[in-house]
């Protein structure tokens, strides 16, 4: 069976709050620090913890390129808590997700990042493992470690292909 098309929107916070938030600068609250030498872009994304011995994890992933046509067969979802990604070297992600609950593939959406934008997946939103697009490219990624199991994976009945 052909996999069904996936329309690509513009990432912006509003479009995304279902799933999360968009961590940018633009509008975001901002104040200077450390005597007017820095400035503060402040409390950009909640990181949620959950479950025994929880603890907050700072990771570095270093994503492989990801060419059209790409193609979305899985989702997953980390019940335990969020997970953050930031381009550290101005990479654009492909980020598909659906909101958190029963996987209803009806409501999948996929987004293209800027080189300045990174995403937080909200506790339990289903999303794509990273897709770094055109170049292999660096992120740092906050999300959650402790006991449990924080990772579910769910194959889709119909594959997507992303209209890139
Ligand atoms: N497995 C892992 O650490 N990464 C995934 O959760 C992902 O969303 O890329
Ligand atoms: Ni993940």
């Amino acid at each position: 069976m052909p996999p069904l098309p996936l329309h690509i929107e513009p990432l912006t916070r509003e479009a995304f709050a279902p799933f999360g938030e968009v961590i940018e600068t633009a509008d975001a609250r901002s104040f200077p620090i450390n005597a007017g030498t820095t400035t503060r872009y402040h409390d950009l994304a909640r990181v949620e913890l959950a479950g025994e011995a929880s603890r907050t994890l700072i990771n570095l992933f270093d994503g492989q390129a990801w060419h059209a046509p790409i193609e979305i067969r899985m989702l997953e979802r980390h019940p335990l808590g969020s997970q953050a990604f930031y381009p550290v070297d101005g990479g654009r992600m492909l980020i598909v997700v659906a909101p958190p609950g029963e996987l209803d593939e009806s409501r999948i959406r996929a987004f293209v990042s800027a080189a300045d934008q990174g995403i937080n997946y909200a506790r339990g939103t289903w999303h794509h493992p990273l897709l770094s697009l055109q170049r292999p490219a660096r992120f740092l990624v906050v999300d959650r470690g402790g006991d449990g199991h924080n990772c579910e994976e769910r194959m889709l009945e119909r594959p997507l292909q992303a209209l890139l």
